[in-house]
């Protein structure tokens, strides 16, 4: 592990994944080996790691955190290899019986630090091009994730949820200096939205942002974007993959974060004061307006 504070590498896997959790699970440990012989300091693997991104498998493919088959093995490789392990997401099955999508992670010394239950379900439907519903069998999580490392804060976040500005400007708020969120963007939504979005977060908080995906498999039903990307403070796209397996790797320096606010301080200058006024306004406006619509009727 490099030993300056602020200085770490970074490493992203994008692994194909199959319907088989051990295959998933082995080839998972496989990269992160490469990666640890490589350097890394933390490692991050894709939404949906051990399990095909399909509501119809999530039941078959979810396990217990902590306990189960999943949780031992990236356990025991963030000890083996002393990393931070940003175990990508599995469907997790929770005492009352719900599946949530979850990301698990783990101190170099094996313990597990936090997890993430994805937050905003992933509920959309293009005609013709891309329909899915999380909810048909996962349930939302409720729960920001900000977690220390010896580094600094990281935000922890996933996929679907990096559509909606406030999260991540509420982990920023919680004094995060880097947003990952392992993701399964889709080749309609990707090409378009997926660098646009980490970037636009990267931007609007001024922090790293890193984006795990699995690799593109046509042969599924739903088919994963890869392009794994690293974004810099500065919204720069610093490391990307496309869509084939591979490992990405980052240098991050979160002294980066801090220059980048002070040379171009938003977060102070922001008019709280006046946004908080009009939302307020056009919320009453819209209560009169309701008020005076159903007296109509
Ligand atoms: N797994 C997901 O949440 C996919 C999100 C996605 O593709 C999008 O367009 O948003």
């Amino acid at each position: 592990m490099m030993n300056a504070s602020q200085k770490f590498r970074l490493a992203l896997i994008q692994m194909r994944v199959c319907a088989d959790k051990s295959t998933n699970i082995a080839a998972a440990l496989s990269a992160i080996s490469r990666t640890a012989k490589e350097g890394a300091d933390m490692v991050v693997l894709p939404e949906c790691f051990n399990s095909p991104y399909d509501t119809r498998q999530f039941n078959e493919h979810a396990e217990t955190i902590p306990g189960g088959p999943t949780w031992s093995a990236l356990s025991e490789a963030a000890k083996e290899h002393s990393i931070y392990l940003i175990g990508g997401t599995i469907p997790e099955r929770s005492a009352d019986g719900k599946i949530y999508n979850t990301a698990m992670v783990f101190g170099p010394e094996g313990n597990m630090l936090t997890t993430h239950r994805k937050i905003h379900l992933f509920d959309i439907d293009v005609p013709g091009r891309v329909t899915f519903k999380e909810s048909d069998t996962l349930s939302a999580g409720d729960k920001p994730t900000v977690f220390d490392t010896a580094f600094g804060k990281i935000g922890l976040a996933i996929c679907y949820d990096i559509r909606f500005p406030r999260l991540a400007e509420y982990m920023r708020h919680q004094g995060a200096k880097m947003l990952i969120y392992p993701g399964a963007f889709n080749t309609t939504t990707g090409p378009l939205h997926w660098e646009l979005l980490l970037r636009s977060r990267a931007n609007d908080n001024q922090l790293y942002v890193a984006g795990a995906a699995p690799a593109r498999d046509n042969s599924t039903g739903y088919v994963a974007f890869g392009h794994s990307t690293v974004v810099d403070p500065w919204a720069k796209v610093v490391s990307k993959l496309e869509e084939d397996e591979g490992i990405l790797y980052a240098d991050i320096d979160f002294s980066v974060v801090d220059a980048v606010r002070s040379q171009i301080p938003i977060s102070i200058q922001g008019r709280e004061d006046l946004y908080d006024g009009l939302f307020q306004q056009q919320q009453q406006q819209q209560q009169q307006q309701q008020q005076q619509q159903q007296q109509q009727q």
